[in-house]
């Protein structure tokens, strides 16, 4: 398990001693979207009132690369930037879970007494309405809501924040960026959608295997050191920014529109 507190980079190892007890909200939280961020502002309102931090666990990888049947799960956010998001949310720690074949094993009762009440220390307990955890998924928030009466934790499932009728969700966000539709990914997201690599001379910009890029076109976009910029998309799925001033290394682009 890798825990991240918010103004220290990373921390590796075990959940560090004297966290517990704590809130915690679980899921895996790509692009912290808006409806993500109503889930995050439940568990902190709840941690401030009983004066626990706030631990919100991920996955990584997605669970679905491990379980499950084929989806998209292309990433709309590094762990890192997720991390942030959330911090900015005003969660306290971030714990990342790496998803195995032997953590898609564990029964829920095993997760809720090994990790949530074991490890986390869990008071109360924070999900989405549509949350599912443990082996084939067959946890639910009413699962947790059981366990939760023996491991002295309360559970508070959350109605899905909606958007335009369906639910917002990074699948939908996903399947925005895929058609072109950075407008819709942006609605969805609260903010403009990120892409996050390594600049090269030609302003070709080298992201991790697996990230959300919009569909190939031409977009508006604003690097984050302010400078407003067109972004290509190839064909082939490759992000090439055109900037005034050109420059290399480390960047991240916000996509804000369709250019032209
Ligand atoms: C301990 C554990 C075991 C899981 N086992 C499975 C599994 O066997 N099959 C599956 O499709 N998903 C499995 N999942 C994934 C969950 O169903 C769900 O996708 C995950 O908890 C993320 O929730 P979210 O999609 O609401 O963010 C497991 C999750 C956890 C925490
Ligand atoms: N629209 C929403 N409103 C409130 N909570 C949500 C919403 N969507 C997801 N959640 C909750 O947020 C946590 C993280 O969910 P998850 O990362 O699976 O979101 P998602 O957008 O549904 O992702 P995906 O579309 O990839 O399945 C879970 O507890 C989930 O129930």
């Amino acid at each position: 398990m890798t825990v991240m507190l918010r103004r220290t980079p990373v921390w590796r190892g075990t959940v560090p001693g004297g966290l517990g007890p704590t809130v915690v909200t679980l899921g895996v939280f790509d692009g912290v979207h808006r409806g993500h961020a109503r889930l995050i502002g439940e568990a902190v309102g709840i941690g401030r009132d009983r004066g626990l931090p706030t631990v919100l666990v991920t996955f990584d990888p997605h669970p679905a690369r491990v379980v499950g049947p084929p989806r998209c799960t292309d990433a709309l956010s590094t762990v890192e930037r997720r991390a942030e998001l959330a911090g900015e949310l005003g969660v306290d720690a971030v714990c990342v879970l790496s998803f195995t074949r032997e953590l898609a094993a564990m029964s829920p009762l095993d997760f809720v007494a090994r990790i949530l009440a074991g490890r986390l220390r869990a008071a109360a307990v924070v999900v989405g309405g549509n949350f599912t955890f443990g082996h084939r998924g067959a946890g639910t928030p009413d699962t947790l809501r059981r366990l939760g009466h023996n491991y002295g934790f309360t559970t508070h499932p959350v109605d899905l924040l909606p958007l335009a009728g369906t639910p917002c969700s990074s699948t939908h966000i996903r399947s925005c960026l895929r058609s072109g539709d950075v407008d819709g990914a942006a609605r969805a997201l609260g903010r403009p959608h990120r892409v996050q690599g390594v600049l090269g001379a030609r302003g070709q910009l080298s992201v991790e295997p697996g990230t959300a890029v919009p569909a190939p076109g031409l977009y508006r976009g604003r690097l984050t050191d302010g400078e407003d910029v067109v972004v290509e998309v190839t064909e082939t799925g490759a992000v090439v920014v055109r900037a005034a001033r050109p420059r290399t290394g480390p960047a991240a682009v916000d996509f804000l529109g369709v250019s032209g």
